[in-house]
């Protein structure tokens, strides 16, 4: 199998504390695990958490592949024009947003190349990295840019979900304000999200038959227009196209009983018209448990269900349950594309 990168997010938050506390608890984890960062920041964290760890640097993924080191193995791919900190645990900065973003990318194009099976991201701060020039919401919108071909004609390319024992949603819409979701959401798109997520649901879960649901975007899904006319002029077209493609998906649903523990047990996934309408439900009812996913590009890639929580950076307190999950399914997901 090929190697998996993990990549920490912002140094001054629970990345490293996540990372160093899994290894600690469960090392063969991380056998196949290249983390992409400066040493430096996981050894400057160890020592401040007192967790004694080996950390080795390599200046290239493919001598940290090839070490047989016991260990943790980071590649540093941070140019030394970069800046790398100083690093504040509990505090983000410009100073390190740079490293941050190259961090992220260098590993997205080692993917791309084909040197790695796919990527795990821990938590950036996203306001940071936006004021030092990083011109997208978020890791998801990221990488469905830098795997985009430039001939692409989909609406939509690229869903996010989020995914634990007794929940999977998948997003039409990401990381935008509420205000421009309605104007956002169209046929197209929807027909495009729907089959992402019936395609990835068997390919990359292993779900032969997926049963999708889908939610209305207005209360009572529009009660027959009365609230709205989305659901009869956009998303009702869209699932009747999506099932003459044999896609086993609903009408949408109102979005307030769409996920009773009857439908989470007769759904394989929900698609949500917007952000907090998928992730609500998932991190009351799974946070810590949850993984985030995305869907639709040419590698795999796992993410943490949480964000920088840096008020408890360098704590006992933070948990990397989260973490473990986003490991276990990226390797799974690898071993099966091997396979
Ligand atoms: N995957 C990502 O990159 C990602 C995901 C979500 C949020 N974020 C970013 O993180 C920053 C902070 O966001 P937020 O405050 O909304 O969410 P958050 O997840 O950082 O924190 C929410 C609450 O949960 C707690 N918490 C979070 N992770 C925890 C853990 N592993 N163990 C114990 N407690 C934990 C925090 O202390 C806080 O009380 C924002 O910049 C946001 O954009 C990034
Ligand atoms: N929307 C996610 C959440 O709230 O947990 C999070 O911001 C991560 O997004 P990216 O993976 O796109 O960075």
């Amino acid at each position: 199998m090929k190697p998996l990168l993990l990549t920490l997010g912002e140094p001054g938050g629970i990345g490293p504390d996540c990372i160093i506390r899994a290894y600690k608890n469960r090392p063969e984890l991380f056998d196949h695990i290249i983390i992409v960062t400066p040493g430096l920041w996981m050894e400057q964290r160890a020592t401040q958490i007192d967790i004694p760890t080996v950390i080795f640097e390599f200046s290239t993924l493919n001598s940290a592949i090839q070490a047989k080191a016991t260990g943790l193995r980071c590649w540093n791919p941070v140019p030394s024009h970069i800046a790398t900190g100083p690093v504040v645990m509990g505090k983000t900065s410009q100073m390190t947003a740079m490293a941050v973003i190259c961090c992220i990318q260098t590993a997205a194009e080692s993917c791309l190349a084909r040197h790695a099976a796919g990527m795990i991201t821990g938590p950036i701060e996203k306001a940071v990295l936006r004021s030092a020039g990083f011109n997208f919401p978020g890791h998801t919108e990221f990488l469905a840019h830098l795997s985009r071909q430039p001939q692409a004609e989909a609406e939509t390319d690229f869903v996010m979900m989020l995914a634990s024992a007794s929940l999977r949603v998948a997003l039409l819409t990401t990381h935008l304000a509420i205000k421009h979701v309605p104007e956002t959401i169209s046929m197209q798109a929807t027909i495009d999200c729907i089959r992402i997520v019936q395609r990835d649901l068997i390919h990359r879960f292993g779900i032969p038959k997926p049963r999708l649901a889908l939610c209305g975007l207005n209360p009572h899904a529009g009660e027959q227009g009365h609230f709205g006319r989305e659901e009869i002029e956009i998303l009702m077209p869209a699932a009747e196209s999506a099932r003459l493609d044999g896609i086993d998906v609903t009408d949408p649903l109102p979005a307030d009983t769409a996920f009773s523990a009857t439908n989470r047990h007769n759904f394989d996934a929900i698609i949500c018209c917007y952000h907090d309408q998928a992730l609500i439900p998932i991190k009351a009812i799974s946070f810590g448990e949850s993984v985030n996913v995305t869907l639709g590009l040419p590698f795999i890639r796992t993410s943490v269900d949480h964000g920088t929580a840096l008020d408890l950076a360098g704590s006992e307190d933070v948990s990397y349950s989260s973490l473990v999950e986003a490991i276990e399914m990226a390797i799974t997901m690898a071993q099966k594309a091997s396979s």
